[in-house]
């Protein structure tokens, strides 16, 4: 069976309802994906204060958009997408759709398992909680997800909650949480540094006499396509890149001020570390 098929099938067996709070730009990517991956519609709950034109319409396939906690009926599985600032005052209102057997599965940055339990559940450490962080590149089913479990979480739960989770791309477990605020930083927040190199490609293609659009195109399309061999190949990233550099050439000029001093290493530690204690400063 090919792990396409086999994620597709893993998804199908998830039984329930499975209610996803919070359908923006990364609840709407994770919903899309597994729709698309077949689950049926007609089990999902969406609670969305302002549903897009999109969440909207996914009504006539079948989901149910803001049910009463009555009309939900029991939720099974709850996967949590707010902002973690809209927590405190979100998690009142979700309260009410979960129940002692209920699996919450949250994506929100920084927002401990003992937080989860403590604002969803009637007692400290008495919740099914997986934390969870996954990338916006789940919208084409291209995402990471690293997630970690809590002691109470059965292994059904967690066969649940990967079948969700991959979805949308592959999956890392890990044992420790106190990794999730290090992994946000890299593959969470993580496109967002990859979108920057182009943009900042393309102005710099404008500086060295380029029209716009010719270095946007020229931009995007390099990072789509080394994105892309990166993806396929089996090589490392240091060896494609030396495939790239002839001696002497062009791109050794460039690495030679990429990797010098206040280069790109400096630059993506430092990033990194200023994004794992954000993480680290949501919780608070
Ligand atoms: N964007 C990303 O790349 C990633 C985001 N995450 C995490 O995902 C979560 C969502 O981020 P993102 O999708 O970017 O943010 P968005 O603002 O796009 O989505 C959050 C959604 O939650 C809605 N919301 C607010 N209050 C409630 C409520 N009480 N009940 C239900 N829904 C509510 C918001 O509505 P409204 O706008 O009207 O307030 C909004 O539509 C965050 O916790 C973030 O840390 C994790 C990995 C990657
Ligand atoms: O910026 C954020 O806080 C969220 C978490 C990771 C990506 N986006």
């Amino acid at each position: 069976m090919s792990s396409s098929v086999a994620t597709a099938q893993a998804l199908r067996n998830v039984h329930g309802t499975i209610a996803l709070a919070g359908a923006g730009k990364m609840g709407g990517a994770m919903l899309t994906g597994w729709l698309a991956q077949g689950l049926d519609a007609k089990r999902v709950v969406v609670i969305e204060p302002h549903p897009s034109t999109e969440i909207g319409a996914l009504a006539a396939q079948g989901i149910r958009l803001n049910p009463s906690v009555k009309d939900a009926g029991e939720v099974d599985t709850l996967v949590v997408a707010v902002k973690p600032q809209s927590f405190r005052e979100a998690g009142a209102s979700l309260k009410p759709f979960v129940g002692s057997s209920t699996l919450v599965v949250s994506i929100m940055a920084g927002m401990t398992i003992t937080s989860l339990e403590a604002v969803l559940f009637e007692k400290v450490s008495g919740g099914s909680v997986v934390r969870a962080m996954p990338n916006t590149p789940a919208a084409i089913g291209r995402g990471i997800t690293v997630a970690v479990a809590a002691k109470k979480v059965s292994a059904a739960q967690r066969a649940v909650a990967d079948a969700l989770l991959r979805a949308t791309g592959s999956v890392e477990w890990v044992d420790k949480e106190s990794l999730m605020d290090a992994v946000t930083a890299v593959s969470g927040s993580g496109p967002a540094y990859v979108f920057l190199l182009a943009e900042e490609l393309a102005r710099a293609g404008v500086a060295a006499g380029l029209p716009v659009e010719l270095a946007t195109k020229l931009a995007r399309e390099t990072v789509a396509g080394s994105g892309e061999l990166l993806h396929r190949s089996e090589l490392t990233s240091t060896t494609l890149r030396q495939n790239v550099t002839s001696p002497g050439g062009t791109t050794a000029a460039a690495l030679e001020v990429l990797m010098g001093p206040n280069g790109m290493q400096t630059l993506l530690t430092r990033a990194v570390a200023a994004a794992t204690q954000r993480s680290k400063d949501l919780a608070k």
